[in-house]
């Protein structure tokens, strides 16, 4: 999977614990560096070492045998990176949203030529990172080049960095930053933030921490347990762990096509390897085939929109989607009796559902076949990578359509 973290893993190889293969000095220096200036703000690291992986940039890895329950990361509040709500009220951005407070704190911190967070700093993503993987950074023809179901989430991002340029843009400006800084925290923070409540302040505070921002996202099921109370973050094992293994911890249970749009990646979303928070959006070919009327029921029930198929291992689709396809076919009656009970009146109906569903999910499985093909075209650099991160995703949606249809074909 092309995401910004195939850049930066020709970089380097294993960081920390220190390997003798194919470790650049420099590389392995600024991770020394930032490790032991995380520790001397007070953060606790225990059998864990940043390194880098293929295809997903630095992690952290266990260093030696970890027991379920282990206390691995303490990052207390003091080592947070935090608002600077001097600079915030003195510029009138206390009322930007958190997000945009703490993008602009960074800016101004991290501008700053004699900053004493650069060691920090070193160990993020480049800009070129972002912009190859992070579609809010590509071009309008570059995104139609992504599913319908990434546009949505992306149209809501867009909408809310725009909001936060549109708050920030004069101080920017008058601070001689340009939008493409601003943006680059922006999007430090979106992918490397926390929500906070201070001992005695209002919770819907972002902030930074330090060395945790090394660990990867992982689906339901198989992450650490990451807690937080007055003192600061805690990351605590939720099984044994053998040494180098990596420890993941949730972003939140989100479906591929929010992680691709906040994150620049995408999970595996196979039978041996399945996300099982993924989901793929149908409202875009569903929707059409469902007459005015269905859909005028379907509102007035808060039924109408954001049906799924969920892909390996459920194989099915959603129960909003069952109720929408049922207001089609059955009568009110049975349609509502389904609705409060999940269960048809009399006979099963989901032969029915399933015959009505496989030419609509036909149709874009078909559709997917062609949109991968022309981006097969795309070529290689940068355009490549994000041609090849739009492909994968066409291609999971394929290979569900695919499961669920060949699924009815056998039965
Ligand atoms: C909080 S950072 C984690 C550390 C990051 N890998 C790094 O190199 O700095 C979040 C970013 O890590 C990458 N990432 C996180 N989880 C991943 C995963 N399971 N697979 C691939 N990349 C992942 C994505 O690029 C994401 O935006």
């Amino acid at each position: 999977m092309p995401s910004r973290a195939t850049k930066r893993t020709k970089l380097d190889s294993p960081a920390v614990p220190a390997t003798k293969t194919s470790t650049s000095a420099e590389v392995e220096g600024k991770h020394r560096i930032f490790t032991h200036w995380s520790q001397a703000r007070g953060v606790q690291i225990n059998g864990v070492a940043p390194s880098q992986l293929p295809g997903r940039g630095l992690g952290l890895l266990t260093t030696r045998s970890i027991k379920a329950g282990e206390r691995m990361l303490f990052i207390p509040e003091k080592a947070m990176f935090k608002p600077n709500t001097k600079f915030l009220k003195q510029h009138r951005l206390d009322r930007a949203s958190p997000h945009a407070q703490l993008a602009i704190s960074a800016t101004a911190v991290y501008r700053a030529p004699d900053t004493s967070l650069a060691c920090w700093e070193a160990t993020w993503p480049t800009r070129e990172d972002f912009w190859a993987s992070l579609p809010l950074c590509w071009t309008d023809a570059e995104r139609t080049d992504l599913p319908p179901s990434v546009l949505h989430p992306l149209e809501r991002q867009l909408d809310d960095y725009r909001k936060d340029w549109a708050a920030v843009r004069d101080v920017c400006e008058a601070e001689g930053w340009d939008e493409e800084e601003f943006r680059y925290y922006w999007m430090i923070v979106n992918s490397r933030s926390f929500h906070w409540k201070p001992p005695r302040g209002r919770a819907g505070v972002m902030v930074m921490c330090p060395f945790i921002d090394y660990i990867n996202h992982g689906p339901t099921g198989t992450t650490c347990r990451v807690t937080t109370d007055q003192r600061g973050y805690e990351v605590h094992a939720d099984r044994d762990y053998a040494p180098g293994e990596e420890i993941l911890a949730t972003y939140g249970a989100h479906s591929n096509d929010t992680l691709l749009v906040h994150y620049g990646f995408l999970l595996p979303t196979n039978h041996s390897n399945p996300n099982p928070d993924d989901s793929i959006p149908l409202d875009n070919i569903l929707l059409p085939h469902l007459p005015n009327a269905t859909q005028s029921k379907l509102r007035d029930l808060g039924y109408l929109g954001a049906y799924a198929l969920l892909p390996a291992p459920v194989n099915d689709i959603c129960f909003k989607t069952s109720v929408a396809v049922r207001a089609e076919l059955l009568s009110c009656n049975e349609w509502e009796y389904f609705m409060t009970n999940g269960e048809d009146l009399g006979s099963d109906q989901s032969g029915a559902v399933r015959e009505f569903l496989l030419p609509v999910l036909r149709e874009y499985w078909e559709e997917c076949g062609v949109r991968m093909r022309e981006l097969e075209a795309a070529g290689d650099g940068e355009r490549g990578m994000k041609a090849a991160l739009a492909r994968s995703r066409w291609l999971q949606v394929r290979e569900a359509l695919e499961a669920y249809i060949e699924g009815g074909e056998r039965g």
